[in-house]
């Protein structure tokens, strides 16, 4: 799904708007999607509080507010300023949820009845209709706003995007943080700025148009653009139809790391796995491995030759060490395999010290550097701002697939946009999440996808599996990869889910069927 700039967005509304879809509308979709969204996110009701600008970006956050309230949830609206001075469309939806009885309501002025931790915070003061640095007396709310969140842990979701965030924002101008952003129609630019990531939080798309823009431009990984990606599985099948995968790594000291890359490879559903580890941590992989995987000596080169031969896709680098035998196996798998690989780790280590292994790499693999990795493949350090254009600069030189890891992932191809990740939080900053990462990769290879579809799924659902697992255990702290690959199958779940019901506004009104009305 492409990424677009405000002024995109705003030339979207207004052909849709021409033909004969009203602006109410867009705005109706975009406060039911959000609801939507906030039924996904919060297992069950929690206290909301909305805090409602003038503009219309209030109008969506006034939206909101109404379909929680259908759905029993307890919903406070906060206004900022009397309806005389709020946008027709914004007034017209203030009418509207005056007439419920189960919203309460703060006026200009009141005590704002900011919620306890559990409960929800309603940023929809100003989306992209803000102009400059924001003036008060709105500057004292945000203020205020962040400084209750600080204290009492509530979540914010952001309408459309952080109040004051915009493409021009200028660092120092205060910005309502969240945790959660849900934009409305298409991603904008100024939300994938990896700069932002704090202010932002994680970003839902939440689509409003019919139209698809066209033009050339990077795009965001959503469901609606991957769910069709997932590999089929026939009910007429054996273990041969869904791959066969070969991950070579691990040495003294960094057993763990192809336990935990055999581990997701058989969470994305790769139907047979294969390990080849060092003698010195054979009988410890051997051991901490899922009982379904098939553990060999890399020593015995005749046998690793037939595995390799044998493989859809394989996996190389984690933990496997820098030395001769590390790099001899690099040699061996770049000159005598074919099949599609995912260098990770040591591997992308040995590959800055031995450029001449790219070659052998050509339109079969993907890299998955971490900034620091990738400053030593570039040999030169680059700004948080430059990570999209040197990600595309090594997939298009080396004319491979590189994912850039960050808070929004890159995922750039020499053939293809680029492509930036909206799922994962700061819990896969851990040691073990890359090897997780590199199992989804190459377990996806085996089942068939390209190079490309298997990086932008796997990216996405190496995230979701991280979200859904810091939803489950209710904290980012202490997330471990092994916790990740237990949740691949509740990713591939949740992403059937959202991409089954793409919206389409004219027959199913947003809800996919979920409407109450
Ligand atoms: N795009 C789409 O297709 C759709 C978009 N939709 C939604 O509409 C939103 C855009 O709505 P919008 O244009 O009404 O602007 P919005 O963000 O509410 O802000 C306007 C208010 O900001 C104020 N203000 C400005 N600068 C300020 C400052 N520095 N400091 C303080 N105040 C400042 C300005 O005040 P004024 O200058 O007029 O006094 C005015 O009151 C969009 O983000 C999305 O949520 C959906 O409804 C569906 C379709
Ligand atoms: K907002």
């Amino acid at each position: 799904m492409r990424i677009l700039t405000a002024t995109e967005i705003r030339e979207l509304e207004a052909r849709e708007v021409s033909r004969g879809v009203s602006e109410e509308i867009l705005m109706e979709r975009a406060g039911k999607g959000m609801a939507r969204v906030c039924l996904r996110e919060w297992d069950r009701p929690c206290s909301v509080v909305v805090l409602v600008g003038k503009g219309n970006n209030g109008g969506d956050g006034l939206v909101l507010a109404r379909e929680l309230a259908r759905f029993g949830w307890p919903v406070s609206v906060v206004l900022t300023a009397w309806p005389e001075a709020m946008s027709p469309l914004c007034a017209k939806k203030w009418k509207e949820i005056s007439s419920l009885r189960c919203v309460s309501v703060c006026c200009p002025g009141q005590p704002i009845p900011w919620p306890g931790g559990g409960g929800l915070v309603v940023d929809a003061l100003l989306g992209i209709g803000v102009k400059g640095e924001v003036q008060e007396p709105l500057r004292s709310l945000f203020v205020e706003c962040n400084r209750q969140r600080s204290e009492r842990f509530f979540s914010v979701l952001a309408v459309d995007c952080p109040s004051g965030l915009s493409e021009g924002f200028q660092p120092g101008w205060p910005v309502i943080g969240a945790d959660l952003t849900a934009t409305v129609g298409y991603g904008k630019e100024f939300l994938f700025r990896e700069e932002f990531a704090d202010y932002v939080g994680r970003i839902e798309v939440v689509p409003i148009f019919e139209e698809q823009p066209s033009g050339e431009g990077a795009e965001a990984l959503v469901p609606s653009s991957l769910a069709y990606l997932l590999p089929p599985r026939p009910k007429l099948c054996h273990k041969g139809q869904f791959g066969r995968v070969l991950i070579i790594g691990g040495s003294l000291g960094f057993a763990g790391a192809v336990v935990m890359a055999a581990q997701a490879a058989h969470g994305v559903g790769a139907g047979l796995v294969c390990v080849a580890t060092r003698d010195e941590v054979y009988t410890v992989v051997a051991s901490k491995a899922p009982a379904e995987t098939m553990v060999f000596r890399v020593e015995n080169r005749e046998l690793l030759t037939q595995l390799a031969a044998r493989s859809n896709a394989i996996g190389f680098g984690p933990g496997i060490g820098l030395d001769s035998t590390a790099v001899e196996l690099a040699r061996f798998l770049v000159e005598n395999t074919r099949c599609p690989m995912v260098w990770d780790a040591d591997a992308l280590t040995l590959l800055a010290h031995h450029p001449e292994l790219w070659t052998g790499m050509k339109k079969r693999a993907i890299v998955t550097p971490h900034p620091g990795e990738m400053r030593r493949l570039l040999g030169r350090d680059f700004a948080l701002e430059e990570r999209p254009f040197v990600a595309q600069e090594l997939a298009t030189e080396k004319d491979c697939i590189v994912v850039l890891k960050g808070v929004r992932t890159v995922v750039a191809s020499p053939t293809r946009p680029l492509r930036l990740n909206t799922t994962g939080n700061p819990g896969l900053a851990a040691g073990g999440s890359g090897d997780t990462l590199t199992g989804v990769l190459v377990g996806l290879l085996a089942q068939g996808l390209s190079i490309e579809d298997a990086a932008g799924l796997g990216v996405w659902l190496h995230g979701r599996a991280a979200d859904l697992a810091v939803r489950y255990r209710k904290a980012e702290e202490g997330l471990t990869a092994t916790e990740v690959g237990r949740m691949l199958g509740q990713a591939i779940h949740s992403l059937r889910q959202e991409g089954w019901t793409p919206y389409h506004p004219r027959t199913n009104d947003g809800f996919g069927g979920f409407n109450p009305r």
